[in-house]
C-alpha cells in the first residue's frame, strides 16, 4: 500500500448473508453504528489525503477503475436514465489521457459504453464477466475465455467472456422473469448480457418479498446461477468464479502490469460487488481501494468519497497535479 492504510473491519464474506436481508433499508450494504466523522477516522476522505496519496504514489503508475452507477453518476430511480454528466464526462476524459482507465460496471457493456460515451478508456461490463480491451495496443495473454473480434465501431478488439456459454440460458431465465414480475408494479428486469438485474426501487414496500421470492425460487431451478444483492437489486449471474476483482487482475495483467512492481491500482466504487476489486487490491498489498458513500458502511476500501461529486473533484485534481509533473 502507498500510505499507511487504516485498520479494515471485519471480512466481507461475513457480511454477505446479512446483506441480504437489508433491502428494506434501501442500499443493500451493511451500515454500521459509527457516525459518518467516526467512520471517515477508518477510511479517511480521499480529498482530505490526496496530498499523501500522491505523495506516495511517485514514481508509480497510477491504473485507474471506477464504477459507473452511484460513483459516476448519482443513484435515480430509472435505471435507463443514470446519465453521466458533461463535467463527469470530462474529468474521466482528462484522467484516462495520464493513466490506463477501465470503466468497471454491472451494466453491459454496450449500455454503459452508451452512457460514459468515452474512447480512451476500457470497458468491462457485467460485473467483469465481459471485457473489451483493444487488440495491438495490449500485452493480451492467451486466455481460454479471450477471443478476437470487430466491435460495432469497426474496432480490432479482445472479448473477453467467461460466461459467454450462459447466454442462453440466461435469456430462458429472463423471459421467465419478465412473465412473473409483469404485474407488480415498477418492478424491472434489466438484460445485462452475462447477469441479470431485477430492479425494485420503484416497487411498494409491501411488494418487495414477492420480487425476493419469484427471483428465489426462479433461480432455484438453475442451480448453475446466484443471486447477489445491489442497490435496491437482485441480480442473478452465473456461478462461475469471476467477479469485479477478478476482472481487475486481468485488466492489470493486460495493461502490462503482471511483472512490474511499480503499478498503483486505484479503485472508486459504491456498491458490494465493488468489494471483490478493494479486496484484490489489499490481497495485492499496493493501490487504493476508495469506497464512495453518504453512509458509514462495512467495507474493505481503505478511503472514502461522499458522492459523485466528491469523485469528480478528486478525478480532477489527480489529472492536474500528473499535468503538472509534464
Ligand atoms: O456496477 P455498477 O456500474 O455500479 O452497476 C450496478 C447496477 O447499477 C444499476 O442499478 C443501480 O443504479 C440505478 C440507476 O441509478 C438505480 O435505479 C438502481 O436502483 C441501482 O441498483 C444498473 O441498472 C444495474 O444493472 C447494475 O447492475
Amino acid at each position: 500500500m502507498g500510505i499507511q492504510s487504516p485498520k479494515q473491519p471485519s471480512s466481507y464474506d461475513s457480511i454477505s448473508k446479512e446483506m441480504l436481508h437489508d433491502h428494506q433499508k434501501g442500499e443493500a450494504a451493511v451500515t454500521v453504528s459509527d457516525s459518518y466523522s467516526e467512520w471517515q477516522a477508518k477510511h479517511p476522505s480521499a480529498l482530505e489525503v490526496f496530498e499523501r496519496m500522491i505523495a506516495a504514489a511517485k514514481g508509480k503508475k497510477i491504473v485507474m477503475f471506477l464504477d459507473y452507477d452511484g460513483t459516476l453518476s448519482p443513484i435515480v430511480e430509472d435505471p435507463n436514465k443514470a446519465v453521466m454528466s458533461d463535467a463527469m464526462r470530462s474529468a474521466v476524459q482528462e484522467v484516462a489521457r495520464y493513466f490506463p482507465t477501465a470503466i468497471v460496471s454491472g451494466r453491459c457493456i454496450d449500455k454503459v459504453n452508451g452512457f460514459v460515451q468515452l474512447k480512451n478508456v476500457v470497458y468491462a461490463g457485467s460485473h467483469g464477466m465481459d471485457i473489451s480491451t483493444p487488440y495491438g495496443s495490449l500485452k493480451h495473454q492467451n486466455h481460454r475465455h479471450a477471443t478476437r473480434a470487430v466491435d460495432e465501431q469497426g474496432n480490432e478488439v479482445v472479448l473477453f467472456q467467461p460466461a459467454a456459454e450462459f447466454l442462453p440460458t440466461i435469456q430462458e431465465i429472463i423471459q421467465v422473469l419478465e412473465e412473473k414480475v409483469k404485474n407488480i408494479k415498477g418492478a424491472m428486469v434489466e438484460d445485462n448480457k452475462f447477469c441479470i438485474s431485477v430492479h425494485f426501487r420503484r416497487v411498494k414496500e409491501e411488494d418487495v418479498n414477492s420480487i425476493e421470492e419469484i427471483v428465489n425460487s426462479t433461480v432455484k431451478a438453475f442451480p448453475e446461477f446466484r443471486i447477489s444483492e445491489g442497490k435496491k437489486v437482485f441480480e442473478v449471474k452465473p456461478r462461475i468464479n469471476w467477479d469485479k476483482g477478478r476482472a481487475l487482475e486481468y485488466l492489470l495483467e493486460t495493461f502490462g502490469f503482471n511483472n512490474s512492481n511499480d503499478f498503483l491500482p486505484m479503485y472508486i466504487g459504491d456498491d458490494n460487488t465493488d468489494e471483490d476489486a478493494f479486496n484484490v487490491i489489499q490481497r495485492i498489498g499496493r493501490g487504493y481501494p476508495i469506497i464512495v458513500s453518504a453512509l458509514p458502511r462495512e467495507t474493505k476500501a481503505s478511503f472514502s468519497l461522499r458522492d459523485p461529486d466528491e469523485v469528480m473533484s478528486f478525478l480532477l485534481r489527480l489529472a492536474k497535479w500528473k499535468k503538472m509533473l509534464h
